[in-house]
């Protein structure tokens, strides 16, 4: 574990290398420069340098189908996409990859009121319910120097691992957004760096993030309830 509140802990060996090679290559003809959510619409910064393709589910449900539910039997979390008459409980896999001096300046993942407010009107947003919860970024490579991920305010620099893979929540268990999570990712200095993100919403984690009883409950205080099937 990095950090108890907010909690940040680290898994190895999430994926394998069949898995990592066939994202890479589905990703590959799809990656676009990858943008930022600023006054509710989406813009190219140099703050954001690298290239991002969205990961559809049914794109190779082969791949996509084990590590979604890889990635709930390791958080606890639901992981699924919407699906007709049930609940959102996460966004599709996306897979970003960033080149010598690629970069992800300092940000938070969660959208906040602002931007879910003004999507709501365009998309289909309202029916994901909440925020993004919980983030799962897993490193499809290592990286020869630079491109460390990391949380100014927690004072931790993850260096990339590949397989690895760094899960947080991005609100406390009261469900206030935690402002300790702003991260980013460091310039890179030499190679290349492939990640993959996961984001579980709020809506269909209802009954498996529980709440805490007290504002200042941490993650530590809900852990031993967080099992599947414990409403
Ligand atoms: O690439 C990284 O290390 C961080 C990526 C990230 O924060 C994101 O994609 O939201
Ligand atoms: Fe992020």
């Amino acid at each position: 574990m990095i950090s108890i509140s907010p909690y940040v802990t680290l898994f190895y060996d999430v994926i394998t290398d069949q898995e990592i090679e066939a994202l890479k290559a589905a990703a590959q003809n799809k990656l676009q420069r990858g943008t930022i959510v600023s006054s509710g619409t989406l813009h190219i910064h140099n703050y954001r340098t690298s290239h991002v393709a969205l990961f559809q589910n049914w794109d190779s449900p082969e791949i996509m189908g084990p590590l979604t539910l890889r990635v709930a039997a390791i958080t606890n979390l639901n992981t699924e996409t919407y699906v007709p008459g049930s609940a959102f409980s996460a966004e599709q896999f996306q897979v970003a990859s960033y080149g010598t001096g690629g970069q992800y300046g300092l940000h938070y993942d969660f959208l906040g009121k602002e931007v879910l407010h003004e999507r709501m009107r365009t998309e289909a947003f309202s029916m994901f319910g909440g925020d993004r919860l919980a983030t799962f970024l897993i490193y499809l490579t290592d990286v020869e120097r630079g491109g460390s991920t990391v949380f100014p305010k927690l004072d931790v620099a993850l260096s990339p691992v590949k397989k690895m893979a760094v899960f947080w929540y991005n609100a406390k268990p009261s469900g206030e957004l935690d402002q300790l999570t702003v991260h980013g990712g460091c310039p890179i200095v030499v190679g290349n760096k492939w990640v993959s993100n996961k984001w579980m919403w709020n809506y269909g984690n209802t009954f498996t993030r529980r709440c805490g009883l007290t504002p200042k409950a941490t993650q530590l205080d809900i852990e031993p309830y967080m099992r599947k099937g414990w409403v």
